[in-house]
């Protein structure tokens, strides 16, 4: 199965555009303030614009209310709510129903009793996303360029899509999938210039290091 890609934490349409064109499936837009990637629903509206059909939007919450939510998805389509925050399994499935969007909880990861949460989502998410537990003074939970211990993943059966996050970039991309056989990739800093800037030239890069990938694994 070919790796997908989510290019996380999108502001210009440009970078959308471009991210599309290298093969992205999914493009990032981050509902939360304190983030440098934060884009508000008016402006997310026009993002969206330039999202071509096949590619899907991802809105990134944390902890968000139902009336936040609201307010977003009456301004802007979204296919997936990406819930990076502390959100519940009770609150996971509460938000796929009520919103009538997919759901992909992250699950923040730095030791293996950090995965003994997971079976409690399965039947909650659609997707689960495994990315790096955030530094604990930092203003917000994800996109800080850090790796976790990809060996923790080794042999996941989930039985449910899963993308791995955390860290990634052109130059450790094969080894981490080579490690977590993950069939979805997720990126943010690794990108960019500085954060919530994306750097045409790294995403360039990040897809020609998925190109390999495929070519390697290509009978
Ligand atoms: O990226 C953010 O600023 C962000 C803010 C609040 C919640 C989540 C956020 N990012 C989530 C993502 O999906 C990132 O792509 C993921 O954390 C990986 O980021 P990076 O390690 O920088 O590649």
């Amino acid at each position: 199965m070919a790796l997908k890609v989510k290019v996380c934490g999108l502001k210009e349409p440009a970078r959308i555009e471009q991210a599309a064109a290298l093969g992205a499936a999914y493009v990032g837009l981050v509902f939360y303030p304190p983030s440098p990637r934060y884009v508000d629903p008016a402006r997310a509206r026009e993002l969206v614009l330039h999202v071509p059909a096949g590619v899907e939007t991802v809105g990134v919450l944390v902890d968000a209310t139902d009336a936040e939510i609201d307010a977003i998805l009456q301004t802007v389509p979204l296919d997936i709510l990406q819930l990076h925050g502390y959100e519940t399994p009770e609150r996971v499935e509460a938000i796929a129903l009520r919103s009538g969007c997919r759901v992909m909880k992250a699950i923040r990861v730095e030791e293996a009793a950090d995965l003994e949460q997971v079976p409690a989502y399965i039947e909650a998410a659609d997707m689960i996303l495994f990315d790096a537990k955030p530094p604990r003074d930092a203003g917000w939970p994800g996109g800080h360029g850090l790796p976790f211990d990809w060996r923790l993943l080794r042999g996941l059966g989930l039985g449910k899509p899963w993308a791995l996050a955390g860290g990634l970039h052109a130059g450790n991309l094969e080894t981490a999938v080579t490690l977590t056989g993950a069939p979805i990739i997720d990126v943010s800093s690794g990108v960019e210039a500085k954060p919530g800037v994306k750097d045409p030239e790294k995403l360039e890069a990040f897809f020609a290091a998925v190109r390999r990938i495929a070519d390697r694994a290509a009978p």
